[in-house]
């Protein structure tokens, strides 16, 4: 079984005003809500493309409880923990001039609920699959992931974290199957800029070094690198037209789990997770079974032995 954590979930409020005026009065074009937060998407796109998952988290009030009915409705699994204020709202803004995002704080949560959290991953064992992702709200404690990570790793949980700064940082140690950062996040670890994946090379090594068993680092539009025991691997993505990038990188998260539980294929895995993030990027909701088939074709990966086997992304 896969299953997501998502600390600080929302309904995500996609809002399309194209030419939005900064003080005035903007009227919406088209408005869409989905249930959001990192581990629900990823969850949501699992389920699409038929594998079995549960997702966990903390919920509250009127918007957790949309959260938890529409995810229902899609027939997933949920074991939610009720907290006492609100789920937050997240502004997605859709622009003429690009995508602009106002996520919210989110409720407060007890030690109470975060014990009920931890004696419910204690559940877990090998073969099962732990998706940490998103942010750490501020009521929690920073090193969550990474306590979770040194207990369920060991275990044989192959623990999947999708964050960054340093709650990424500190679960490198503790062997995660499957980091997931962005070339703007990888360089944030290491406190530089990267800019191409040639710049990008030593530092996925380096993370590999120091723990990480597979690292996938995404630049949106222009490929990604997979680095893992087996090799470093190059993957172009699909040209299209973005309408919608939220969640993108969760579908490369769901995408390569997916395939993996199924095949334990690496570069299979690695192709889906890029159709599929792919995919998402190019509909208003997450991608679906059809559309991630469709692009799989288009995402070519090749080994990279020595960095002059990089194309020039
Ligand atoms: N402009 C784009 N064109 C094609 N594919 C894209 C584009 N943007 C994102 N993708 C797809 O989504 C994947 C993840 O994108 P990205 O690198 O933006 O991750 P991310 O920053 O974690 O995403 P997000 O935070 O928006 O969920 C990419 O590897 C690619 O497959
Ligand atoms: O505030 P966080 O936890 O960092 O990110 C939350 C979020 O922006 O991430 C998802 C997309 O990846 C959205 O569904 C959601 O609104």
């Amino acid at each position: 079984m896969i299953y997501t954590v998502t600390l600080n979930p929302s309904i995500d409020l996609v809002v399309n005003v194209p030419s939005f005026q900064l003080n005035g009065l903007n009227r919406m074009q088209k408005e869409q809500k989905f249930p959001g937060g990192k581990g629900i998407n990823v969850s949501r796109v699992l389920s699409r493309l038929g594998a079995e998952t549960t997702a966990l988290g903390f919920i509250g009030g009127f918007t957790g409880a949309f959260i938890r009915d529409t995810l229902h409705e899609e027939g997933i699994g949920t074991d939610f923990i009720r907290v006492d204020g609100d789920s937050r709202i997240n502004i997605k803004l859709k622009t003429e001039d690009g995508e602009t995002e106002i996520n919210g704080q989110g409720p407060s949560i007890s030690e109470e609920q975060i014990a009920l959290l931890r004696e419910k991953l204690n559940a877990l064992a090998e073969g099962d699959v732990l998706v940490l992702a998103g942010s750490i709200p501020r009521s929690l404690p920073a090193g969550l992931y990474e306590d979770l990570t040194g207990i369920l790793s060991p275990r044989g949980v192959k623990v999947v974290v999708d964050a960054s700064g340093e709650a990424l940082g500190k679960v490198i140690a503790h062997r995660p199957f499957l980091i997931k950062p962005n070339h703007h996040e990888l360089g944030e670890l290491f406190g530089v800029t990267l800019t191409n994946a040639m710049e990008i090379l030593p530092y996925g090594h380096q993370l590999l070094e120091q723990g990480a068993r597979h690292v996938i680092v995404s630049m949106a539009g222009a490929g990604a690198l997979l680095f893992a025991e087996e090799g470093t691997y190059q993957a172009t993505v699909p040209q299209g037209k973005v309408i919608n990038s939220v969640g993108a990188g969760d579908s490369l998260v769901a995408g390569f789990l997916s395939t993996y539980v199924r095949t334990g294929d690496l570069l299979e895995s690695f192709r889906c997770g890029i159709a599929a993030g792919s995919a998402t990027a190019f509909s208003s909701d997450l991608c679906t079974k059809n559309q991630v088939e469709q692009l799989l074709p288009q995402v070519k990966i090749k080994p990279v032995v020595h960095p002059i086997d990089l194309g020039a992304i």
